[in-house]
């Protein structure tokens, strides 16, 4: 690929780590990674003479600007550094932003009423005060080291391109959906069925064009977003449907969350045999669909999830707070079906996926705890997994899994540059840090206890930059 002087092209040498595969860690040391318009072009292991190799790069893309990051050294101040995919968010409320940490003691419904939709209604009529939310919002995750999210918006069209518009702005790669929401919902904040099909029309219109000016690289893409079953139309839901395949538009909403919820879909639609039949019924599932926690399904209703292939959005630290229950994921990934992380704010009142692929493992540990000792082995998530959730998991759910998540080469450089040892909450003793004169099995394990700590204990502090396409946003 011809290197552009727009987009910054990399040379990084040292440490880094995926998961390719569930369960498993892939670490290479002494390693370069060529990025080239922010695309990884090269990667070479075993690099022990980097000066060379620079040399030789440099030539060959005829003496072009290329910024170094070497990290192969360990730090003065004795922490270690490993770059790491950059986290993808399925599951978050933009302009919910505000009110996490705040639920008290309430579950979905109420919680919905008491907190969401006033805030909800507040940031679809004032733009200016959304503008401020919503950069936060972005912030605060970029700062995180989440690179690729899908949020929810509001039912306003102007507030959701605003939102669509300041990702780009600030450079987070993320889908963002109109909510629609034509039925049952509260007077203050509702729409009618026209007005949700011509708004989501035009919003998916705007965003593409949005795109396309910035360059066309799909860094910002809409998704079509019926809230849940209880507050959408019937035909809302078939015509979303159609637009989803004629226009090839991913599509999220909420599945089977709590008890309460699952009751009012039963009596809603009493047509249709359970909660993800509604959304089959009315052609909302397919391999582009995200569905939100999935707590409570039956196997008919994994196994109708397994089939389409669709998506879920775990969101354990939302499903803790507002207690709507323990998501089986070990049960649905034995399914074949795909599994991502949601911050899911406001329910959940973290910004961070590593926070939240943190609850997902305890979470898994609460369920083994109630199964036998057997079984219950088998539903607890390690780091690992938990960690690939949080990277490749998320792209195979939002159908990204050949642009990011992982470091191959074809793919985008998204990616976050993780320093254990600095002096935060991590604290890492010498003894623990991996050393070329450490037996091979050794190093590995090292890098493993260091990644588990990192999940752990770690925070945003931990995650000292991260990039975007190449690009640099922290
Ligand atoms: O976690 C959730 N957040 C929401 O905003 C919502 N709306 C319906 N169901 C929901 N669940
Ligand atoms: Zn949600």
């Amino acid at each position: 690929m011809k290197p552009s002087s727009k987009t910054k092209n990399l040379i990084l040498y040292g440490n880094f780590i995926d998961t390719p595969k569930l369960g498993k860690l892939r670490i290479r040391t002494e390693t370069i990674l060529l990025i080239i318009n922010g695309i990884i072009e090269e990667i070479e292991d075993d690099v022990c003479d980097i000066d060379t190799r620079i040399t030789d790069i440099k030539s060959r893309y005829n003496n072009i600007f290329f910024e170094i990051i070497d990290i192969s050294k360990k730090h003065s101040n004795g922490s270690v550094q490993f770059f790491f995919p950059g986290f993808i968010d399925t599951h978050c409320h933009a302009p919910q932003y505000p009110n996490i940490g705040i639920f008290g003691n309430t579950t979905l419904l109420n919680w919905l009423e008491k907190y969401t939709f006033p805030l909800e209604k507040e940031l679809s009529d004032d733009l200016i005060k959304a503008e401020s939310v919503y950069k936060k919002v972005i912030e605060k995750t970029l700062q995180n080291g989440t690179t690729t999210i899908s949020y929810y918006a509001t039912i306003n069209r102007s507030s959701t391109v605003l939102l669509a518009k300041l990702c780009l702005e600030l450079g987070q790669r993320a889908f963002v959906g109109k909510v629609c929401m034509d039925m049952n919902a509260p007077g203050y904040y509702s729409e009618s069925h026209e007005q949700c099909i011509q708004e989501n029309i035009k919003v998916i219109s705007d965003i593409r064009s949005l795109d396309s000016k910035a360059g066309g690289n799909k860094m910002v893409e809409p998704i079509l977003t019926p809230r849940f079953a209880p507050m959408v139309s019937k035909k809302t839901m078939y015509e979303l449907g159609k637009i989803s395949k004629y226009q090839c538009v991913p599509i999220q909403t909420h599945l089977s969350e709590s008890f309460n919820e699952i009751e009012m879909v039963k009596s809603i639609f009493p047509e249709s045999r359970d909660y993800t039949s509604v959304y089959y019924d009315n052609n909302l599932l397919n391999e582009r669909t995200v569905l939100a926690h999935c707590i409570h399904l039956s196997e008919d209703e994994a196994k109708m999830i397994s089939d389409s292939k669709a998506g879920v959005s775990h969101c354990p630290v939302s499903n803790s707070s507002i207690t709507s229950g323990e998501c089986r994921v070990r049960w649905l990934l034995d399914k074949g079906i795909k599994v991502s992380l949601g911050t899911d704010m406001s329910g959940g009142y973290s910004p961070s996926i590593l926070k939240t692929a943190r609850q997902g493992l305890l979470v898994s540990r609460h369920i083994a705890m109630k199964t036998s000792d057997e079984v219950g082995d088998k539903d607890k998530l390690s780091t690992n997994e938990v960690l690939f959730l949080a990277t490749v998991g998320g792209a195979e759910v939002m159908n990204l899994e050949k642009t990011v998540g992982k470091f191959n080469v074809g793919m985008s450089f998204d990616a976050q540059l993780i320093e254990v040892g600095c002096g935060t909450n991590v604290d890492v003793f010498d003894w623990q840090i991996p050393s070329n004169s450490d037996a091979k099995e050794v190093i590995t394990e090292k890098w493993q206890d260091l990644v588990d700590k990192w999940v752990f204990l770690g925070d945003d502090r931990e995650t000292t930059k991260v990039w975007v396409n190449g690009n640099q946003v922290k």
